[in-house]
């Protein structure tokens, strides 16, 4: 029978004895470690020495492939028990500073009372029987998560325990000892988390098993949709529940998934480093991670100069007001729109029947299949086969004529002249296939002949490698062409278009597609659509059918055309899906405002949209602020957690320079008073580099103070001068505001942006600015 509101005095006895447990497991992995340890330094060290070698005869030397493969088997054996072991000694140096951080006691329907704690990891008694301590992803670990003491129920894999939870109680546990203990029934079910939530953040993001809340575990533990897409408000914990999500997942399906079948798609390289210890402090591998930005370079860096999305961020603030900046902005968000997606959908229907564009198959100036040819190749195998059929038909047919070309040259001039500078070792191999099939014998006459005949043939496939290579990797289409088209003709981009209209400045991006392409660049807002034109056409033949989970964080910042490029690369997958619509900082993602390029990917009964409104990460005076800075209507649904913290404030400075000495003042303030990150958020890396500049004189080099650029991997502890757009997801500390003055922030675009920089903060934010004041800041109330 569980005893309720068990005094603190039988809870440290409790956790004396799983010390105890734990210590005893511990010794006995660690000999087991060094035992493992041993044996693997002794095989390597006597790897040669147990192996017979013998080289004489075939025999021999099959007996000394098995003795070498046997030792290596061994070696990888006893290697893998050593890691196995390894990593339980870790898993139980961490149990041993705190082995769990919650009590449950639940009474089921007709059963007896049970008392679980529930931790990080598991941890089993030496009699194998006894659990001590229950994974928090195990099934009845819900129960903590999930519900208040009264009536409760989990899922098991085969249906739903009810009963009774009779008792919910949190520890704070560091280095073996009990820091605090407390029970939801007492009204403060909330300490724990304000007391994480006090701390002080980190250049690596933390997990949150302590204290998940229901609305993240249900995201966390969903195994029922295959698309699920979570609209959070800024640090409700979006990014932590897709963590902790990776983390079950490998629980829950440790049997069949391992981490290299999960993509997380991250919004830049920074991001990337800062959610990395996660995983591996839960005890899990990491999951792989990947921009969206390497895909594209994959597909088209090798033959294009791409613009990146941040490249293509500062353009637009280096080109804004002008004329050619304000075309081009509308181009952008054209670009990421859901009109322009139906068009080149349309298109590529219309693709079906006629329209592709091919390159001709050229050698030297004779053309071995033209374009036309290739076309109607194409357009002769049924429509009904689609893209991926047809290519790959019309690539073998091209394969077929490349090879009668080849025979039909041998006695071609060109072909002669090379054969005469072949070189020594072509000769030495037509000597010996000549050999091989029986010439240089008394009896043959025309092996002379038979040599020349194969070095002719060689040297003329070394001549068209180039174009066997491309016909192999589809180059025979032309999918830069095919998309330009819907530049070049206005009744075609008419016909396409859901409306039948031409956007406004249609005309401009014409020409800057023709201006770009024709130098080999690609802009940004044309990378995907032009990938997704080109993987449509040959089929989507680059699928990576063995990733089972996707991830995509920062999601509203991707078009239609990234969302639905994911789908079609990724076939197998189901997705999870977070982001936030109030921070889509981009043009590209600004027309689509909401997530409708994601919920249509899959259908709706295997979709679940979720909302999480709670924000943590920042106090309620941030949290109250930054609401401030949206439209009441963005704002409306928006909630802080009950955290107090120093108001933020709003300061006037006459120029770069007074920003400069205020904040450098800031800093020293902060840094004496223990804030141990501080992110200085300007605009764009150009403002970033001034500031940084500023900063340094002022300061003296006892001060860490970082220029975050595009290209670091890592987030440094201390002062980050970062520019907006590589802050997102991130936090720090204490952020202050390099210039929201007007002049960067004055547009409507800007707002959305605003309000992600001032959301990195967690406990202060202090905002500069020079010349008027954003009018998306709200006056700071006193
Ligand atoms: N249940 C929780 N318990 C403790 N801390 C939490 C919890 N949920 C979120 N947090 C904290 O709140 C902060 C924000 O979380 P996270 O970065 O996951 O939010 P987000 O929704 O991805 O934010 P954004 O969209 O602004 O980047 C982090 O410091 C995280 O540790």
């Amino acid at each position: 029978m569980a005893e309720h509101n068990a005094p603190r005095l039988e809870e440290e006895q409790r956790l004396r004895d799983t010390l105890e447990q734990v210590s005893r497991r511990l010794r006995k992995e660690m000999a087991l470690l060094g035992d493992r340890r041993d044996d693997v330094v002794g095989i390597r060290q006597e790897f040669w020495d147990d192996v017979r070698m013998s080289f004489t005869d075939s025999t021999e030397v099959e007996e000394t492939w098995r003795s070498i493969m046997q030792q290596a088997e061994l070696l990888a054996e006893r290697e893998r028990s050593h890691r196995v072991a390894s990593e339980a000694v870790e898993r139980l140096t961490k149990q041993f500073d705190s082995p769990y951080f919650a009590r449950i006691d639940f009474k089921e329907r007709g059963g007896p009372d049970e008392v679980i704690y529930i931790g990080r990891a598991s941890l089993v008694g030496e009699d194998g029987d006894t659990f001590w301590v229950y994974d928090w992803r195990a099934p009845i670990s819900s129960l903590f998560y999930d519900h208040e003491p009264g009536p409760a129920s989990y899922a098991i894999p085969d249906g739903v325990m009810t009963g009774e939870l009779l008792l919910k109680r949190q520890f704070v546990i560091r280095a073996g000892q009990m820091k605090h203990m407390f029970d939801t029934s007492e009204t403060v079910g909330d300490e724990i988390l304000q007391t994480v939530l006090s701390e002080g953040s980190d250049t690596s993001m933390k997990s949150i098993v302590a204290t998940i809340q229901k609305e993240q575990n249900r995201i966390i533990r969903d195994e029922k949709h295959r698309l699920l897409v979570v609209q959070g408000a800024a640090g409700s914990g979006k990014t932590s529940a897709a963590l902790q999500r990776i983390a079950y997942l490998l629980y829950r399906y440790r049997e069949t998934l391992k981490p290299d079948q999960i993509i997380l798609f991250s919004p830049n390289p920074v991001f990337k480093g800062y959610v990395s210890r996660v995983l591996p402090d839960l005890g899990e591998a990491n999951m792989r991670q990947m921009t969206f930005r390497e895909l594209i370079e994959a597909r088209l860096g090798r033959r294009f100069e791409v613009e990146d999305l941040f490249a293509q961020t500062e353009a637009l603030a280096g080109a804004a007001s002008t004329a050619d900046g304000t075309a081009r902005e509308r181009a952008v968000q054209y670009k990421g729109s859901e009109h322009y997606f139906t068009t080149v959908e349309n298109y590529l229907k219309r693709l079906e029947q006629e329209g592709v564009r091919f390159r001709p198959l050229r050698f030297r100036n004779m053309t071995i299949a033209s374009a036309e040819e290739m076309a109607e190749h194409f357009y002769g195998i049924r429509s009904s086969e689609g893209f991926g059929i047809r290519a790959a038909g019309l690539r073998k047919w091209l394969n077929e004529k490349l090879k009668a070309w080849i025979d039909s040259q041998l006695d071609e001039k060109w072909v002669e002249e090379a054969a005469e500078l072949a070189d020594i070792e072509d000769v030495q191999r037509a000597f010996v296939d000549v050999r091989r099939s029986g010439g240089f014998h008394d009896e043959t006459f025309d092996d002379e002949d038979q040599m020349s005949a194969r070095i002719r043939k060689r040297v003329a496939e070394d001549a068209i490698a180039p174009l066997i290579k491309a016909v192999r990797g589809y180059r025979f289409m032309d999918p830069v062409a095919t998309y330009q088209e819907l530049f070049y003709s206005r009744t075609l981009f008419t016909a396409c278009a859901p409306d039948g209209r031409l956007p406004p400045g249609w005309d401009w991006m014409a020409l800057r597609a023709e201006e770009t392409l024709g130098r080999k660049t690609i802009d940004h807002e044309d990378a995907t659509p032009l990938m997704y034109l080109a993987e449509a056409l040959e089929g989507f033949r680059r699928v990576e059918g063995d990733i089972s989970h996707v991830f995509v964080d920062e999601a509203q910042d991707y078009s239609p055309f990234q969302a639905a490029y994911l789908r079609r690369r990724y076939p197998r997958a189901r997705m999870t899906v977070l982001g936030d619509f109030n921070q889509a900082i981009y043009l590209q993602s600004q027309q689509n405002g909401g997530f409708g390029g994601w919920t249509r990917l899959m259908a709706p009964e295997n979709t679940a949209v979720w909302k999480l409104t709670t924000s943590y990460r920042s106090t309620r005076e941030i949290v109250e602020y930054t609401k401030g800075i949206l439209s009441p209507e963005d704002a409306a649904s928006i909630t802080p957690f009950d955290r107090s913290g120093e108001a933020p404030t709003v300061t006037a400075c006459r120029d770069g320079a007074q920003i400069g000495e205020r904040i450098a003042s800031a800093i020293l303030e902060l840094t004496a008073s223990g804030y141990g990150t501080i992110g200085v958020i300007a605009k764009t890396s150009q403002v970033s580099g001034d500031a940084y500049a500023l900063l340094k004189e002022r300061l003296s080099d006892e001060v860490p103070l970082t220029l975050v650029t595009g290209v670091s991997a890592e987030l440094p502890k201390g002062v980050s001068v970062i520019p907006s757009y590589l802050a997102k997801g991130i936090e720090f500390d204490a952020v202050l505001v390099w210039d929201a003055g007007a002049e960067p922030y004055g547009r409507e675009q800007d707002r959305k942006l605003l309000y992600t920089v001032c959301t990195r903060a967690l406990h202060v934010l202090r905002v500069y600015y020079t010349g008027e004041p954003s009018p998306w800041l709200p006056t700071p109330t006193k």
